[in-house]
């Protein structure tokens, strides 16, 4: 079985254990649930922010821990500063080592879009990401039928969440747009194999209808690549490792910013 089958799986078990405790009714009655939420695409392009959606990842199955050594306080509000255009927070926990409450922490701290960045399977975690202060989902094109994808973003649309379709392959994008999703996400790591090229954005970005932002996502290290992509076509850039790997990751942001 390869690693993004075992994730799902291992998250339908989870999403199950987290219904068994607590139903959607209350989630509705959490706070951050009646909030308004930021919108991705006005943060995308907003003048003075960077086009970058900044990861705080502390571990994943292909690099094994990156950095557990740093606060999600610290590291989010450094991004902010940056010119972050939107966090993405981590939240799954058996992969990754993140936490609902991380997201939480950074909401609290932060007054950009933030990104819940999970694994989707099941509309009640769009209900939960809503409830623990998201702005952002992610569908995963390789892990939902057509029939999910545009359940889940009309869902999310109805409560004002932004969605990010992320797609890996042509035929992936073939089947999964529809008028729910907001911005589509080339992501650059083959989550089956963890390969990664930059080209598979390069592929894909013409066939993106422009009628969407697009963004690239994995495996962007330099300034340079930025500006290939912007090239491209590109408005966006989501990046975790590059950061996350560094003692100070929003001053590494922002040395790299320094660069675009
Ligand atoms: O990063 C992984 O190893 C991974 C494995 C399986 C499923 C998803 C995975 N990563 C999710 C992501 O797409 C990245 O966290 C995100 O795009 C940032 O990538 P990077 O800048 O390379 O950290």
């Amino acid at each position: 079985m390869n690693i993004l089958d075992k994730i799902v799986l291992r998250k339908k078990e989870e999403v199950a254990a987290c219904k068994a405790q607590t139903s959607t009714a209350d989630l509705e009655k959490k706070a951050a649930f009646s909030r308004e939420t930021y919108s991705l695409k006005d943060f995308l392009t907003h003048p003075e922010r960077t086009g970058i959606i900044a990861e705080f990842k502390r571990k994943s199955p292909s690099k094994g821990i990156i950095n557990n050594q740093v606060t999600v306080e610290e590291v989010t509000m450094g991004y902010n500063q940056a010119g972050a255009s939107a966090l993405s927070v981590l939240t799954d926990r058996d992969f990754f080592m993140g936490h609902d409450d991380d997201l939480m922490a950074a909401r609290a701290v932060n007054n950009i879009p933030i990104l819940r960045k999970d694994f989707m399977v099941d509309e009640y975690q769009i209900i939960e990401a809503k409830a623990i202060g998201a702005d952002i989902i992610l569908l995963i094109a390789a892990c939902l039928t057509k029939e999910e994808l545009t359940a889940f973003a009309k869902l999310a649309k109805s409560l004002g969440l932004s969605t990010l379709l992320e797609v890996h392959s042509q035929e992936e994008l073939d089947f999964s747009l529809n008028p729910f999703i907001d911005v589509v996400g080339v992501n650059n790591r083959n989550l089956k194999d963890f390969t990664v090229s930059i080209d598979t954005s390069l592929q894909l970005a013409q066939t993106i209808p422009s009628e969407f932002l697009k963004i690239s996502e994995s495996a962007i290290d330099s300034p340079e690549t930025i500006k290939i992509l912007k090239k491209a076509g590109f408005n966006g850039f989501l990046i975790g490792e590059n950061f996350m790997k560094t003692a100070n990751p929003g001053k590494a942001m922002q040395d790299f910013v320094h660069q675009l």
